[in-house]
């Protein structure tokens, strides 16, 4: 149990701080740099929970991987894509990214290995991913329901395909990708909506053939040579997107967001806010591999607005935020054609609802829309829960400024997820 806010004030924020290291980022680049050839030096990588287990796995699967928390850096001496055969399951708790980049990783390994996973992924059906990764020529076998735990058997042989995107999923793209860098032949992924672009962004900064145009992706195997590469990771965009709506929410508030990371399929919320007729300054930024720029954001009004489906992947992981910042807006705000959403995460969406309105927040959850009325005011009526997830925990301790009145956030410890530093960090902004 867990109560930010016990003085029954409301606080403001000002100030500045520096998120952390992009965690999809580094997802992807403990993956290049253990199947390159040679060393990569990560820098401004978040110790994070998630990470930590992508760590171990690619550790067990043979990559020589050297942490250092303390300077936040990561050196990784590569396997050349030369896995280890393993007795034993990898182990990946909830890691989404992980569980579907692994597959895409392990489609091209010719040994078999065993998945096993926490409650959430063993209820995550992968479907999708393992329909494709089976045509290109791996062979699964689902324990049950082809969710987690699985067994992976992949092939040297694999053959390149061509998908039509029918789900807006970075993770389902992504897996795709790296089983189509060791293919025979090309892979072509012929896009829906755009969605985070970061696997193919490092795979050609490690050294792949990845041709992005507008309209498709084409992965050749022939041009995959991996080595190790220095990065230098650039602040996580939706870490700091809870400092923002924050900031957005509260009175006398003016802080400034350092090295946020910029790639435009990840900041969809800035455009929202923008539509909302809020404002956003960006500055000293950066146009690096992956970009990055300083975000200064302070409180103002809002009104509702409609986020079409053409923006959803890039307000994936902020649609939490997005529904507290549209119930204190005036005015509907509605998100529309979320179906993807609900297929890739439909536990997330419905613990929203739930824990919202023990705030007195009502959010509405149609066939194919999430519609949250504006000028909702925050009636304390129960104590709230993360459900472990960490999104919804930093959600709820940002709405906890919204009302005097204290309440309890059970399961707060999800944070850990994605941000072990997220309370420390907002202290350091909060004036009562
Ligand atoms: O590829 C990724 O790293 C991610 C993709 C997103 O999921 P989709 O597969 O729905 O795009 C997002 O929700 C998740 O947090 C991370
Ligand atoms: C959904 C997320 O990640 P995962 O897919 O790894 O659970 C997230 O980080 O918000």
């Amino acid at each position: 149990m867990f109560n930010f806010n016990t003085q029954s004030k409301k606080y403001s924020l000002n100030g500045e701080i520096t998120v952390p290291g992009d965690k999809s980022i580094a997802h992807r680049a403990i993956m290049f740099g253990s199947l390159a050839k040679g060393v990569t030096q990560l820098s401004n990588f978040s110790f994070s929970e998630d990470l930590a287990t992508t760590a171990r796995v690619f550790k067990e699967l043979g990559a020589k991987i050297h942490s250092e928390p303390s300077t936040k850096s990561m050196i990784i001496k590569g396997t050349n894509h030369q896995f280890k055969k393993l007795d034993t399951p990898l182990e990946i708790h909830n890691v989404g990214e992980l569980e579907s980049l692994l597959l895409g990783v392990l489609a091209s390994v010719p040994e078999e290995y065993i998945i096993d996973g926490g409650d959430f992924l063993k209820k995550r059906p992968q479907k999708n991913t393992l329909r494709l990764l089976s045509e290109m020529g791996a062979k699964y076998v689902p324990v049950s329901e082809e969710a987690l735990p699985l067994k992976i058997t992949g092939s040297e042989d694999l053959n390149g395909i061509t998908y039509q995107q029918e789900i807006s999923s970075a993770q389902i793209k992504s897996s795709l990708i790296l089983a189509g860098l060791y293919a025979k032949s090309k892979t072509k992924i012929i896009r829906k909506i755009p969605t985070r672009n970061h696997t193919e962004v490092l795979a050609n900064y490690f050294g792949a053939g990845i041709d992005m145009n507008d309209k498709i992706i084409t992965i050749d195997p022939k041009m995959t040579h991996l080595k190790g590469q220095s990065l230098n990771i650039p602040g996580d965009f939706s870490s700091a997107s809870f400092y923002l709506v924050g900031a957005m929410l509260s009175k006398d508030s003016k802080i400034t967001l350092r090295r946020v990371g910029l790639n435009p399929t990840r900041i969809g919320l800035l455009d929202v806010i923008k539509q909302m007729g809020g404002q956003i300054e960006i500055s000293n930024r950066v146009d690096n591999i992956e970009p990055y720029g300083d975000l200064t954001v302070w409180n103002q009004s809002l009104h509702g607005t409609t986020i079409t489906a053409e923006k959803v992947p890039s307000i994936i992981d902020e649609i939490p935020l997005i529904a507290l910042i549209a119930s204190q807006a005036t005015g509907k705000t509605v998100i529309e054609e979320v179906q993807d959403v609900y297929l890739q995460n439909s536990e997330r969406v419905r613990i929203m609802r739930t824990e919202l309105a023990k705030l007195g927040i009502v959010m509405q959850i149609n066939d194919d829309s999430i519609v949250i009325e504006g000028n909702q005011q925050v009636k304390v009526k129960d104590d709230v829960d993360s459900h472990k997830d960490h999104r919804i925990a930093m959600m709820l301790v940002i709405a906890s400024n919204l009302t005097k009145t204290p309440f309890q956030i059970k399961n707060i410890e999800a944070i850990d997820v994605s941000y072990p530093n997220f309370i420390s960090d907002l202290k350091k902004l909060v004036n009562f």
